[in-house]
């Protein structure tokens, strides 16, 4: 029998209903009651390590969550973390990165309803997530409404629906029904094996992200430039920012020559960036401008974040290689 670890950090699925609304207050043991039959499945044990809105998570906690399994990697085949579903997106793509030379299934899940409400999902959510765990399957991985979600690829789509995540540019890795798994063989030759060389929790905060919208005032950037080692930018369409009266290019040209790490994403959904389509972007490709594909906004993010971590301010080279190169098939291109 498998032992697997689940961590419990708060959300909706740990969630009483109070006169102040809804707060996280059941622990991972309440959490576990209200799944019995999990334990012919495999061995668990339960630790809770904070007991937050996951609208309160920060790089921080997402550190101390990449330590939690560092520290109990030896001890069990596979870790599940119970998680807010709000940024639970983010969290995933941080562990992606975090944990990439980690080789065993660490599987977050959380719910739109809390554990201990009547039709809630969370009950399907966390033992699909052990499930899953079980299988013994190296990666970060999303579980939710029986998909199972590289990490790096899901996003949060549906503020109330229980099919609340999507897999953004990336096909689902596997579907689970009735405490069944259906592999999509097709995309699981993709993942490298991990040399299981070490897991790097470490994380850098000074990065911005940024939507352009049209009218967008450039004093932003100059703000940026002073505040922080990089930014993201969400272009408009396949690459598309403003080069005449509101002249963001220039902009742009200004911040990577005072070393800050400047990423160019999409601020649509699906298809990612190519900046050698347009002239504009064109010129932009030729400077360091470091360019997201179709990583999803909150891969892309955190991978910044990992690589700032890494490689420090001034280290442009290297954190566009990195951010270029794919992790966890985090890009397609
Ligand atoms: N469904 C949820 O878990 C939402 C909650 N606000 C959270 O992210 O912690």
């Amino acid at each position: 029998m498998k032992n697997i670890l689940l961590i419990a950090t708060g959300g909706t699925i740990a969630c009483s209903s109070s006169d102040e609304g809804l707060t996280p207050s059941a622990n991972v043991n309440e959490l576990l009651s209200y799944i019995p039959h999990i334990k012919e499945k495999c061995k668990l044990s339960g630790i809770s390590i904070m007991n937050i809105d996951s609208t309160n998570m920060n790089p921080e906690l997402m550190m101390n969550i990449a330590k939690a399994i560092k520290e109990y990697r030896d001890n069990y085949d596979g870790f599940v973390v119970a998680h807010g579903t709000d940024t639970m997106g983010y969290t995933a793509a941080a562990l992606v990165y975090m944990l990439k030379n980690f080789n065993k299934p660490v599987v977050i899940t959380g719910s739109q309803l809390p554990m201990e409400a009547e039709y809630t999902d969370a009950k399907k959510n966390l033992s699909d997530a052990i499930i899953y765990a079980c299988e013994g399957r190296a990666g970060v991985y999303v579980a939710f409404d029986g998909c199972i979600i590289n990490g790096a690829h899901a996003r949060k789509v549906k503020t109330r629906s229980y099919d609340a995540f999507e897999s953004v540019n990336y096909p689902v890795v596997a579907h689970i029904k009735h405490s069944r798994i259906t592999h999509n063989e097709a995309v699981q030759g993709d993942y490298n094996k991990s040399d299981n060389s070490g897991i790097e929790p470490e994380l850098c905060s000074d990065v911005m992200l940024i939507k352009l919208f049209p009218g967008i005032d450039n004093k932003i950037f100059e703000f940026i430039k002073g505040h922080y080692k990089g930014v993201v930018i969400e272009s408009f369409g396949i690459g598309g920012i403003p080069n005449i009266d509101n002249n963001i290019v220039e902009e742009i040209h200004k911040l990577i020559e005072a070393g800050v790490a400047v990423v160019v994403t999409t601020q649509c959904n699906y298809e990612g960036v190519d900046l050698d389509i347009y002239e504009v972007g064109k010129k932009l490709a030729k400077e360091n401008v470091i360019i997201a594909a179709d990583m999803t906004t909150e891969a892309v993010v955190m991978k910044l974040m990992w690589a700032l971590a890494h490689f420090g301010k001034n280290a442009v080279t290297d954190i566009k290689k990195y951010i270029e190169t794919p992790v966890f098939c985090d890009r397609s291109y």
